[in-house]
């Protein structure tokens, strides 16, 4: 029942017995007229089917609908053995989305709401409730679309998830608002991101607006915007920043390679993160803090130049070969900018980073930085980077610093991502008030060489350790290229895999010897 109406008996102890019977009857009539009332009301089509059901039995006994309903049940048999799919879609999943209602929610939704105090009391003797109007179940998750009662609010339920969750036996309960007074409460049944999901397939025509990542846990792809914003990326050490930042140059790699998009990367972690990628950057670097800040105060003069350059003659700019889109990476932001101690280079790092976010947008140029700790010391300008994905995080309050106030109560509780769930993290969607969980897929280390080998920049001017000098250089190589990758390129446009080998020796040695060194200073 939605609404409970405490009726009182009204029997006192002058009543004779007979008086207390007549009273006791009435009450029960009552009761029993407006409770069947209220059913029809509440659920026509479940009455309407169940009245039609006796009506007919009525008419006609019972052997004929008896008949017909062995025969619904072989034609939906056969249907779900033909096809499963469809059977699922239409029928499977209505069915039990409507079983789930009448056995597992419905029964016991008072009792519930009444535990998790969120019932309201217009008059004294009514007491209400959110009303369910519809159940519906995607095998993954149960959702249950409520309607308010004046007086309450979205925040009451969100208040209430984790007892919530924990009363319905679910992992994880979020609130879902779709309208004035109406939102979905959403139970997790199953995880879908439970399990490490591998390297997605590379695309053949990535579109830049809607780059597939990995998994959202409804099930639809994780796709994220590149063209026209900037990225940040935020997760506690070891929560799979990496894996992120891989799946994303991998549903790149066919236009780095025909030189429509351009990557450029700095790794302040010695390339731990990047450098296995490292011939499919265009500039890149990850040694010495000035070159690192060289390239971002390169990448903000190209952003300017190009902006420059398209005032007037186009108004929306389209990325080409000619005027390739361009992604800035920077893994670890907070070398560069709040533990840099020459106040100089962090200085020029923040203005690169500033004119980038905010000129950038329009002719093409994105930056996409990830930092483990998204505090305002490390990264003041976050309202910058319109687009954020939060990982794992240590403290509850670094959720909202990444996705917003107010967006752990609306269910992104970062801090509570399980350390082994790598990879796993929130996202905000547009047009979504709540944030959506996701995880990215895991490229290997095999993965990522085969990639790198296989998706070179044209030119591939990182591999021989050549970084361009000028802002004006960097544009110059890829006027002349062909559009399509693979098209026409010297060989030498192209690492093969012995340079690849020994630039990837070369690096291990090298980031062993700066180890060795930094741990022989301690
Ligand atoms: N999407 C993923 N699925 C499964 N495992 C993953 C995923 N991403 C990363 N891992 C694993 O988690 C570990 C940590 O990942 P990674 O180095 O990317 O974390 P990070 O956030 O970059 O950490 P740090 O900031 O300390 O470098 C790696 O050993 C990797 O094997």
């Amino acid at each position: 029942m939605l609404v409970s109406r405490r009726v009182p008996l009204g029997i006192s102890s002058e009543d004779t017995i007979g008086q207390a019977l007549g009273k006791l009857t009435g009450w029960a009539v009552r009761n029993g007229l407006t409770g069947a009332l209220r059913l029809v009301l509440r659920y026509p089509r479940t009455m309407l089917a169940v009245l039609s059901a006796l009506l007919l039995i009525d008419r006609v006994g019972w052997v004929l609908p008896l008949l017909l309903a062995c025969l619904l049940l072989l034609s939906a048999l056969v249907w779900r053995l033909a096809h499963p799919e469809s059977f699922r879609v239409w029928l499977g999943l209505r069915l039990r989305s409507w079983w789930l209602r009448w056995t597992r929610y419905a029964p016991r939704w008072g009792k519930l709401m009444r535990a998790h105090d969120l019932t309201v009391a217009p008059t004294a003797e009514v007491e209400a409730w959110p009303r369910i109007l519809r159940v519906r179940t995607t095998g993954v998750t149960d959702s249950l679309l409520l309607r308010l009662r004046d007086g309450q609010s979205p925040e009451d339920l969100e208040a209430k998830v984790t007892p919530l969750s924990h009363a319905l036996g679910s992992e994880d309960v979020r609130v879902r608002t779709v309208a004035p007074g109406r939102l979905w409460l959403d139970i997790r049944r199953r995880d879908l991101l439970a399990a490490t999901i591998p390297a997605l397939p590379v695309p053949v025509r990535p579109d830049l607006r809607r780059v597939e990542i990995g998994l959202r846990e409804d099930g639809a792809p994780w796709l994220l915007r590149l063209l026209g914003t900037h990225v940040l990326l935020a997760g506690a050490t070891e929560a799979g920043k990496g894996s992120v930042l891989q799946s994303i140059v991998r549903a790149l790699a066919p236009l780095i390679a025909s030189g429509v998009v351009e990557l450029w990367g700095v790794d302040p972690k010695g390339g731990m993160e990047l450098f296995p990628l490292r011939p499919m950057f265009t500039r890149y670097e990850d040694d010495s803090t000035k070159d690192m800040a060289g390239l971002l105060t390169d990448f903000a003069t190209v952003t300017r130049e190009r902006s420059a350059n398209l005032k007037g003659t186009a108004r929306k700019f389209t990325p080409s070969v000619a005027t390739p889109f361009r992604l800035c990476i920077v893994d670890e932001f907070a070398f560069l900018s709040a533990y840099q101690p020459d106040h100089r280079l962090a200085s020029q790092v923040d203005s690169a980073v500033q004119i980038i976010c905010s000129q950038g947008r329009a002719p093409g140029s994105a930056l996409l930085v990830a930092v483990q700790d998204p505090s305002k010391e490390v990264v003041p300008y976050r309202q910058l980077f319109p687009t954020r994905i939060a990982l794992r995080m240590d403290e509850p309050t670094q959720v909202e610093m990444v996705l917003g106030p107010g967006a752990r109560e609306r269910g992104a509780r970062c801090d509570e991502i399980p350390t082994w769930a790598h990879g796993t993290g929130y996202v905000k969607l547009d047009g979504r008030r709540e944030p959506v969980r996701v995880r990215a897929a895991y490229p290997t280390d095999i993965d990522v060489t085969a990639l790198a080998g296989a998706y070179p920049a044209p030119l591939a001017l990182a591999s021989t350790g050549r970084s361009l000098p000028t802002s004006a250089a960097a544009t110059a190589p890829l006027l002349d290229l062909p559009a399509q990758y693979g098209e026409a390129l010297g060989s030498s446009a192209y690492l093969d895999d012995d340079e690849l080998d020994s630039a990837w020796a070369q690096f291990s040695q090298d980031f062993q010897r700066r180890n060795q060194s930094a741990d022989s200073g301690l």
